[in-house]
């Protein structure tokens, strides 16, 4: 039986007003199927102060995908955490897989803006995962767990409540080749131990969310494993239905 508590959507670079209003709407009429379910928006960051305007008084966070790792200053294009933070955002994806490949982010930065965020007072929702030749080579896990302790480095335990770890495998994002439930608690199961080891029993509360081609169909019995606290979704974030029925799902 599930018994998820966090469902994050992950808008990326979609989405319009008429979305975040529509989505809103959506959340805010049928939240008392999902109640039990932190639920979280990251739109773009143009979309931000739509959603944020909309939430503000519903049980809906809004999130960043991406921050800054200085705090302001000659950085072109960059958001800084105390601004996602004036904006009214709670959240910020940290090393998504696709701002490492695509904007080559070096766990090195991914760890500064862990702590950009953590320092802020926002929850970091730190992204990791292995790509297919690596799963293939067996590597998996030591992708992972290197990806974790590198962008945990030098962070106290009193910090983790603040922290999330979503568990991408980069092959199932936006293939519809998703994870089997099986291939998912695998990894959850030693990245609980891996943050237990890390900060003590106090990671045993950190959530872990599985993001990859989640979808209304497969995210009941992913979200009724053991060590999967909720999901991290992308492409069926944007259909208002599938969102919802993924927040029931983790509900249960
Ligand atoms: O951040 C979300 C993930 O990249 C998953 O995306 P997806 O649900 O479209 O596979």
């Amino acid at each position: 039986m599930p018994n998820a508590s966090l469902v994050i959507a992950n808008w990326k670079m979609n989405g319009n007003k008429a979305l975040a209003k529509e989505m809103v709407t959506s959340l805010r009429d049928n939240h008392e199927q999902f109640q039990a379910v932190n639920v979280v928006v990251c739109p773009p960051f143009t979309l931000i102060s739509d959603l944020t305007r909309e939430c503000y008084y519903d049980d809906i966070a809004v999130g960043a995908q991406t921050v800054s790792e200085h705090e302001s200053g000659a950085y072109t294009g960059e958001v800084s955490t105390s601004q996602l933070k004036e904006a009214g955002v709670s959240y910020v994806l940290v090393g998504h897989s696709e701002r490492r490949q695509l904007f080559a982010e070096s766990d090195e930065q991914i760890n500064q803006k862990v702590k950009a965020t953590l320092s802020a007072n926002l929850k970091a929702v730190l992204c990791v995962g292995e790509n297919k030749s690596q799963r293939d080579a067996g590597e998996t896990w030591d992708v992972v767990s290197q990806q974790v302790k590198n962008a945990l480095q030098g962070i106290a335990p009193e910090s983790t409540g603040k922290i999330i770890v979503a568990y991408e495998p980069v092959w199932a994002i936006g293939t519809g080749e998703t994870a089997t439930p099986e291939q998912a608690q695998e990894v959850h199961e030693k990245l609980r131990a891996l943050v237990v080891e890390l900060f003590g029993e106090i990671g045993n509360k950190l959530p872990l969310l599985y993001g990859g081609s989640v979808k209304p169909g497969n995210a009941k019995e992913l979200f009724s494993q053991k060590d999967i606290d909720g999901g991290l979704i992308g492409g069926a974030s944007l259909k208002t239905d599938d969102f919802l029925s993924i927040c029931q799902a983790a509900q249960g």
